[in-house]
């Protein structure tokens, strides 16, 4: 399996190459040449798969052999034993086939800890196996640093530095990052917000002459195109749990970097039965204009209750620009440019193949709040802001309900009590026993201009193993 960047002009990569890398050198986005498919009654024979068995059938076509198979299952094992539920990743009804995928079962409480833990085990393998060491560099608007330290703490080879919004995470997220004292993990609160962190890090990938010799940065963010591929599995899983591929089902996906519903546009083009895919934004809203009017425009971030969506320039989403440019780099390019100067307009045929695909709504704070009070008091059942802003855009969005309606429940509520209170829950949810004393551990980090010459310099001195 060879991986080709969406703009067309950087050379194509093998699997351990694309792991071990972030941004193409033509500044796109690395996506398989020739995407993987399953017959139906391939995907039928999986039923009644345990997560770890899934995952690999759906991972493995994608790795083609570059890791032994018994090396890949062995990282897969690893990868989930740090899940709390034994179902790695369980559905919890709500309503009238209205369905919560709980992707918050991992070591860090978001659905982040599917790809990551994995992420963590692959490339020490890999790093052991060519006796190399890297840099890693992610952004975060709260969850994907945690993971990503989480599972790459203990990796020897690795030196890991994650850039957060300073003051624009919750006290939860922040402290689940700033408390692992490992000498190979550096946190950095950045004076900007996520948009300036991820600038930051696309910046770094495409001059790493700060770098001592012989060093690269690794990156942990869904530019890896690992991090997609281990996404990929849990829609097989949860359409498998309820009944397909027999009978289609719609997912409704809290969207920001637009990785996670990337990961389940490629299941259906992989094979898998999905009716409807719904785009959910906070008023961070841009995928949403992109879609409902083709008003792919910059604006100004708004910092709302559901902080780790709060995110304007969407990476993935040129990714799937390149499917619906029927895979011309070239067009990519421009479109990239033009956005580089405020604002992308998608063809008519992009557009119209774009609204075949997903459906779109965008839910304030307000509204998020008062899903929150409807689902507790008609289940009992307590979503996070990021998951309620999935639920009301698969009310809103839904045509058929007799399809089962599955909304990702991207993060526990627990990591966010501000906004659980806010939604008038007299106690804050209850952290799980693991980070029971999150509040009486000890933080580490730096708070830094947004400039990137302070933060080269800070990662030079830094740099641990
Ligand atoms: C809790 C939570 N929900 C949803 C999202 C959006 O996912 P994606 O960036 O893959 O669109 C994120 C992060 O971006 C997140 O941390
Ligand atoms: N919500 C994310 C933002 C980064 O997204 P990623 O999927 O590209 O890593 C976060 O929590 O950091």
């Amino acid at each position: 399996m060879k991986y080709i960047s969406t703009r067309g002009q950087a050379p194509s990569l093998s699997f351990e190459e694309v792991v071990l890398t972030g941004l193409a050198s033509d500044g796109g986005l690395y996506v398989p040449e020739k995407l993987p498919e399953f017959s139906r009654e391939e995907i039928a024979s999986w039923a009644g798969l345990s997560y770890q068995e899934l995952a690999f059938k759906v991972m493995a076509p994608f790795v083609d052999g570059e890791i032994p198979d018994e090396d890949l299952r062995g990282l897969i094992d690893k990868a989930y034993q740090s899940f709390r539920h034994q179902g790695i990743a369980p559905l919890v009804q709500t309503g009238h086939n209205e369905w919560i995928l709980e992707l918050f079962q991992g070591p860090t409480l978001a659905f982040k800890d599917f790809a990551l833990q994995f992420l963590g085990h692959l490339l020490d393998y890999i790093l052991q196996k060519r006796d190399q060491k890297v840099v890693v560099m992610g952004a975060t608007s709260g969850d994907t640093g945690s993971a990503a330290i989480e599972g790459c703490r203990r990796c020897e080879n690795i030196d890991i530095f994650i850039l957060h919004p300073h003051n624009r995470v919750s006290n939860v997220q922040r402290r689940q990052m700033t408390t692992v004292l490992e000498d190979n993990v550096h946190n950095i609160a950045l004076d900007g917000n996520f948009d300036d962190c991820q600038n930051m890090v696309k910046a770094s990938f495409a001059d790493q002459s700060f770098l001592p010799e012989g060093r690269q940065l690794v990156a942990v963010n869904s530019i890896n195109w690992a991090r997609i591929m281990a996404q990929i599995v849990y829609y097989f899983y949860a359409s498998l749990a309820l009944g397909g591929p027999h009978r289609p089902v719609s997912f409704s996906v809290p969207t920001g970097n637009f990785g996670d519903i990337f990961a389940g546009y490629l299941a259906k083009r992989m094979g898998l039965p999905i009716d409807q895919l719904v785009i959910a934004t906070n008023s961070n809203d841009i995928l949403h204009r992109a879609i409902s009017s083709n008003d792919h425009s910059k604006q100004e971030l708004h910092h709302t209750l559901s902080p780790s969506m709060d995110i304007m320039v969407s990476s993935n989403f040129e990714r799937m620009l390149f499917d619906l440019y029927d895979r011309d780099g070239a067009a990519i390019a421009q479109l990239m440019e033009d956005f580089k100067s405020g604002a992308m307009h998608l063809s008519d045929s992009a557009l119209s193949r774009a609204r075949e695909l997903f459906a779109s709504h965008k839910v304030d704070d307000d509204r998020m709040l008062e899903v929150i009070r409807d689902v507790f008091e008609n289940t009992e059942y307590l979503l996070d802001p990021h998951t309620a802003i999935g639920v009301d855009a698969a009310r809103a969005t839904r045509k058929d309900h007799s399809i089962p309606m599955v909304c990702l429940a991207t993060a526990h509520p627990a990591k966010f009590p501000e906004a659980v209170q806010k939604a008038g829950q007299e106690e804050d949810p209850k952290l799980p026993h693991h980070m029971a004393d999150l509040f009486d551990r000890e933080e580490r980090y730096e708070v830094l201009p947004n400039d990137a010459e302070t933060v080269h310099e800070f990662m030079r001195g830094h740099l641990a193993c």
